[in-house]
């Protein structure tokens, strides 16, 4: 793929960029298999890839330059910052809305946050798109609540310029580190959440909430553990670290007990929201610790889906799925070391079934899926 920004040596994060996509999904081919090398696989099935580019449906933003002509994009190292508002991964639609949000900034006086003086207001711009209608949610990061009210102001005007901001908060992030977001939300429109839907099944983007940032490749990630849990005889499944539920809210039938774990509050309030739209009533989510939780079961399901962070699932979790034994675990990762690493501590189970996403194209990373069986 070609990017402006690569070649004039401004942007380097797709390291893998000058790499045809097919010697991209070969090499991440080859990594899996290097990372598997110990656990016998009965079932490689071919890689999935998404488009080239425009595949991305969040921009994180880091906002610098002046209030008159800021720049939306990352700092180098050396504080140097980039525009990154050409940046071919976004889609199209995201253009408009960057040239409106800068006149906009001036407008409503958000000086850009100096890292190197300490001083100013406007941190990040974080937007999000949903694939259902185009609607998105923006996020203003501001380091106080001091520039609140002059946003408030200016903001009708930029909702008449772009109705298709649905969703718009202030988040207050007042630490002066690279942190993106803190823990404070401030609500500046009576939406709340953002509708996305995925292959039929409704789901909730909103504020200190995961969602996948490659729609494409999820929806297909989504759809292919459906149809491997579809043909199981599972009548109730766990669905571990669940975000928003995507995974859960795919595989459960109306039959099936479906419990859904995961940290954050604000995805649980999604996913609940979610299961009632599609009528499916044995559905139990709630925010906890996923360990925390299974630990503290005595009964056993017969499908465990974890979907963790990078770090993978740990050692307490694999050895409790080891002593409680469910006949199933669906393991979606977007660390192929660390879930090998723990399957290696799952030595009752056989991985039947492995299928590589490719959900970040020109990098290294890449998400997969494995099916692994009670032996
Ligand atoms: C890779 S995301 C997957 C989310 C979801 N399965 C999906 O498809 O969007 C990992 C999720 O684990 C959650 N998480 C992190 N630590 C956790 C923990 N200790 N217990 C439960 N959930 C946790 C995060 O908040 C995040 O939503
Ligand atoms: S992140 Fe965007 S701007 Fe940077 S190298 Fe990749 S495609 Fe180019």
């Amino acid at each position: 793929m070609h990017c402006a920004l690569y070649d004039a040596g401004r942007c380097r994060s797709c390291q893998w960029i000058e790499q045809p996509m097919e010697a991209q999904l070969a090499a991440k081919m080859n990594d899996l298999h290097q990372l598997l090398a110990e656990v016998p696989v009965d079932q490689w099935c071919a890689p999935v890839s998404g488009p080239e580019q425009a595949f991305r449906n969040k921009a994180k933003m880091v906002v610098s330059g002046s209030v008159e002509k800021p720049l939306f994009g990352m700092l180098h190292r050396d504080g140097t910052p980039v525009d990154l508002t050409d940046c071919p991964l976004y889609p199209a639609s995201f253009a408009p809305v960057f040239a409106a949000l800068k006149p906009f900034i001036a407008r409503a006086g958000l000086t850009p946050y100096n890292v190197a003086r300490k001083r100013g207001e406007l941190k990040y711009l974080l937007l999000t798109e949903s694939q259902q209608d185009g609607g998105m949610m923006l996020r203003v990061v501001l380091r106080s609540e001091a520039k609140l009210e002059q946003l408030r102001a200016a903001l009708p005007g930029l909702q008449a310029e772009l109705p298709q901001l649905r969703v718009i908060t202030a988040n207050i992030q007042p630490v002066h580190m690279a942190i993106m977001e803190g823990e404070q939300e401030i609500w500046l429109t009576e939406q709340r959440s953002l509708a996305e839907n995925f292959n039929g099944v409704p789901l909730w983007i909103r504020p200190q909430s995961f969602f996948q940032t490659n729609p494409v490749v999820a929806a297909a990630l989504y759809a292919t553990a459906r149809d491997w849990v579809r043909a199981l005889p599972v009548k109730h499944m766990w669905d571990l670290f669940c975000g928003v539920g995507g995974f859960g809210l795919h595989c459960a039938t109306p039959e099936m007990r479906l419990t859904g774990i995961e940290i954050a509050s604000e995805a649980i309030a999604s996913a609940t929201q979610s299961a009632a739209m599609l009528g499916l009533h044995d559905v139990h989510f709630q925010a906890l610790d996923s360990t925390q939780f299974a630990t503290a079961q005595d009964a056993t399901p017969d499908l465990v889906v974890v979907n963790p962070p990078r770090r993978g699932i740990g050692r307490a979790l694999c050895e409790y799925l080891n002593r409680m034994a469910p006949p199933y675990i669906l393991y979606s990762s977007c660390n192929a070391r660390s879930m090998a690493d723990d399957i290696g501590h799952l030595p009752d189970y056989q991985a039947v079934r492995v299928q590589l996403f490719d959900m970040f194209p020109h990098t290294a990373h890449y998400e997969v899926l494995t099916l692994l069986v009670r032996k």
